[in-house]
């Protein structure tokens, strides 16, 4: 059984999420990660490359109101709000890095959790449509989510993301630690999710993988955009495929080894 079903999902809508960020900052206390970043999240799926360090989850922060901004970021022409709640409520939801479900209770209940701005009744009616979705998910709605594998629970934590019934999904290295099969799974998870309505930017280390199911892409290292253009091309860009896509074996490919190739070759 595939971990989403095949046929259009419910959650979602029809009305994408537009996102356009102009002179973004952002950083801890005095430490500036980032430096006015232009960059607009337009529908469909978009991808955020760059090496360890480059500021892809402040970046995600950052918008999700985790961390204090400046500059101008717009979701559908007007100002996102600075406040977590409110910034779900406006129909933007981030899975961080780590997935962070609650092990100790049930895949039932860590999904009920991601429902917290909603009424009992309208709770109960996505539960339903997620595990529509997520069949896999039916048959471990009570199963701890502690005990499950790191693949499962990432399932678990995107699943829970779509409680919020978001227009704009932030997904912060969804593959991380993942098998092969499990990353491929995951990957097209976020296309179909993008397919059926609900607007994706996603930061991914898997260059190859990402790009390949993405429409468009931004390459960040220390803290500013060097690379940005729809998947296809950037795949093909000298930028990408010199720092990220240069090994023999470019599947295994991670920001990180092309950026330990790219300070070898500076050094040389
Ligand atoms: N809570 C924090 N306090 C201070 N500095 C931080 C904090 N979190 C991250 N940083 C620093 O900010 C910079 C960017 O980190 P960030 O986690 O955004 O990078 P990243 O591109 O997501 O990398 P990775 O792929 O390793 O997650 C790094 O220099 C990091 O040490």
């Amino acid at each position: 059984m595939m971990w989403y079903r095949e046929t259009p999902f419910v959650l979602g809508g029809p009305q994408q999420a537009h996102l356009k960020v102009r002179n973004l900052s952002a950083g801890y206390g005095a430490f500036l990660v980032l430096r006015n970043l232009h960059f607009e999240v337009k529908p469909g799926l978009t991808v955020i490359l760059g090496p360890n360090g480059a500021g892809k989850t402040t970046l995600l922060k950052a918008l999700m109101g985790l961390i204090p901004r400046q500059g101008i970021v717009l979701l559908d022409g007007d100002d996102l709000p600075e406040k977590t709640h409110e910034i779900v409520k406006a129909g933007v939801t981030l899975v961080a890095e780590g997935r962070q479900l609650f092990p100790q209770m049930t895949v039932l209940e860590n999904l009920e959790l991601g429902g917290w701005l909603c009424d009992k009744h309208e709770r109960a009616r996505r539960i339903e449509q997620v595990l529509a979705d997520f069949p896999k998910l039916r048959e471990r709605a009570h199963q701890l989510a502690g005990t499950m594998s790191g693949g499962e629970q990432q399932m678990v934590a995107v699943a829970r993301a779509m409680m919020s019934a978001p227009r704009l999904l932030m997904l912060d290295e969804p593959s991380l630690g993942l098998a092969p099969k499990m990353v491929d799974e995951l990957l097209a998870i976020a296309r179909r999710i993008a397919d059926n309505g609900t607007t994706v930017l996603m930061v991914e280390q898997n260059v190859k993988k990402a790009l390949a199911v993405a429409d468009r892409g931004y390459v960040l290292e220390r803290g500013a955009l060097v690379a940005s253009g729809p998947a296809r091309l950037l795949e093909r860009s000298s930028v990408v495929r010199e720092a990220y896509l240069g090994a023999d074996d470019v599947d295994k490919t991670t920001a990180a080894d092309a950026v330990a190739r790219r300070r070898k070759s500076a050094t040389v």
